[in-house]
């Protein structure tokens, strides 16, 4: 509950009609979601505007409303007009959280890749270090066991002051985050208080949203333009990015660095990376220690570093920072492997840019002991530069390539198959074939291994639908495989 008059304070106010002495129960920008008491903040978006639904939020039981043009039929309804009320929601969500961002230690990882793994890693060595961590991300919004899905990676303004307030409330020391480029642009953290930020790597994705590769580098920058130069606050970089000079140059914050690289402060050597895992000897300026990592891949070494790089910085001991990062057994739709007892492999990945699929084919590469035969697609109303850059990538890097759909959305799923199949073609020689429906692509991927082959199901990892025009079809590619390994195996009994 807070009183409307305290909740704009900060804002811009055009003008204003009826009571401003009013108490809110709570601030919401979709009308769907509104309940009795609430302040509705009506935001013109990219697809229809937040103003056509005054009249559902205030049938629902809005009694406030933001606005940024006039609005009809509000008798009653108080009534707050300013310039921008995108601009204007997370002021307001921070008002009626009370800026609990403030009162704990708020962590941002952002990057093309790997921030959903980083940010585990992370909290895993806060854990066990004897802190109680939230954390939230494309997966779940975490708190003390309890997951909630969120909508986003990262999520709206509100949605994050209510569930920062929730860990500062019940004891929490953290908040470890995803910050997407999305939420970045669009201003849903402008109101949180990071006291450290870690940026992973920068390759191409998201091209339908940012016009350029610059545009979008811009947004990820904003995370760490606003970290301060004062203590406990730093910036933690990965030096084998092509970009990271231009992120140490744009932060007024301390920098630490971490890489593959002799130059990086915090680095790994010795590298052995393993189809069950990686190990490596971790070394920072004043020490070195070996490592045993739960997870496989190079790109996986680099998520382990960023997260020792922060750990060492935040004053946690080697030892805990080892036995955090070696707990994380996996992470649901990463590397993550079907096992039915069959001859050959089966991997689960969330791979779904160029780079994502290349450091996990040449991951494959290194630990298949025969055939690579991979099964993905591209996501519709997404960056369609992707598509060829993928197909090409997949031609390359496997044996055979089987090529379908990944959330088609409103697209016609042959027409971004044709798109990737574009790029296959580049590859002389390739062995590929398309298959639009995804369960029958999985299946005709494990019907075709032989023993010691590896199958590798790209793009949706963790995740349990399948987006196809309006409707959002139950899917997961670990069951289906699973169905079907069930079904090879039974067949040849
Ligand atoms: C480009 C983008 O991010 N758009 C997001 C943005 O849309 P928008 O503001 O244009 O909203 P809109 O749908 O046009 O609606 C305008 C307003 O009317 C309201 N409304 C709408 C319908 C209704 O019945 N009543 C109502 O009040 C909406 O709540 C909204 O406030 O705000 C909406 C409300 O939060 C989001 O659902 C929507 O996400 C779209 C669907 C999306 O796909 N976003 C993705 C690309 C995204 O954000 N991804 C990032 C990065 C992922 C990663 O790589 O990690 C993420 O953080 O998840
Ligand atoms: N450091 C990395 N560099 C390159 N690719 C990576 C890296 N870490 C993970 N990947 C690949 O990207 C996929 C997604 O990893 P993860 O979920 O950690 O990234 P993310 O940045 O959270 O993705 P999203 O933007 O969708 O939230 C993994 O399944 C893996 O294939
Ligand atoms: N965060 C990414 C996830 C893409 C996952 C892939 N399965 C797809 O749907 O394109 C996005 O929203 O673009
Ligand atoms: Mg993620």
């Amino acid at each position: 509950m807070a009183r409307l008059e305290n909740l704009i304070s900060g804002l811009e106010v055009i003008e204003t009609s009826g009571d401003l002495d009013k108490e809110i129960k709570g601030v919401q920008y979709d009308s769907r979601k509104i309940e009795p008491g609430y302040l509705f903040v009506c935001i013109p978006g990219f697809k229809v505007d937040g103003h056509d639904y005054v009249l559902p939020a205030v049938g629902a039981g809005a009694i406030a409303l933001l606005v940024e043009k006039p609005v009809a039929g509000t008798q009653g309804v108080t009534v707050v007009r300013v310039k921008d009320t995108r601009k204007a929601l997370p002021i307001v969500a921070s008002n009626f959280y009370g800026a609990p961002s403030r009162q704990l230690r708020l962590i941002g990882v952002t990057g093309t890749n790997g921030k959903t793994t980083t940010t585990h890693l992370i909290t895993s060595v806060l854990e066990e270090a004897g802190y109680q961590v939230g954390i939230l991300g494309t997966l779940y919004a975490r708190w003390r066991g309890k997951q909630e899905s969120m909508a986003h990676t990262t999520p709206e303004s509100v949605d994050l002051e209510r569930f920062i307030r929730r860990v500062v409330d019940e004891g929490g020391d953290y908040t470890v985050m995803e910050v997407s480029s999305h939420a970045l642009d669009l201003g849903r953290v402008d109101c949180l208080d990071f006291d450290a930020a870690v940026f992973t790597n920068l390759t191409q994705d998201h091209l339908d949203y940012h016009r350029t590769m610059d545009d979008y580098r811009e947004a990820k920058l904003k995370l760490f333009r606003r970290l301060k130069n004062k203590d406990g606050h730093f910036a933690v970089i990965n030096r084998d990015d092509p970009s990271w000079t231009v992120f140490r140059d744009a932060t007024p914050s301390r920098v630490v660095t971490y890489g593959i690289t002799d130059e990086a402060a915090v680095r790994a050597t010795e590298v052995r990376v393993e189809p069950e895992g990686s190990c490596f000897t971790l070394k920072w300026p004043e020490g070195d220690l070996r490592l045993s990592l739960n997870l496989s891949g190079w790109f996986n070494v680099s998520n382990a570093l960023a997260a020792a790089a922060f750990a060492l910085k935040e004053g946690i001991s080697p030892e805990v920072i080892k036995r955090g990062l070696e707990k994380v057994s996996g992470i649901p739709g990463r590397f993550e492997t079907v096992k039915c007892g069959q001859d050959f492999t089966v991997i689960v990945d969330y791979a779904h840019t160029p780079d994502g699929l290349e450091n996990i084919l040449k991951t494959a590469r290194a630990i298949a002991k025969k055939r690579i035969i991979t099964v993905f697609g591209c996501g519709g109303d997404r960056d369609r530069g992707k598509r060829p850059l993928m197909g090409k990538i997949a031609a390359e890097c496997s044996d055979f390539s089987i090529i379908t759909s990944d959330n088609p959305r409103s697209e016609d799923p042959l027409a971004i198959i044709e798109d990737i199949v574009t790029g296959v073609k580049k590859v002389p020689n390739s062995r590929y074939t398309v298959i639009a429906d995804r369960r029958v692509a999985i299946g005709q991927a494990i019907n075709m291994a032989q023993a010691e082959d590896m199958v590798i199901i790209a793009g949706k990892g963790h995740e349990t639908y399948q987006l196809l025009k309006d409707e959002v079809l139950p899917f997961d590619d670990r069951e289906v495989a699973k169905e079907f390994i069930k079904e090879r195996l039974q067949s040849v009994q």
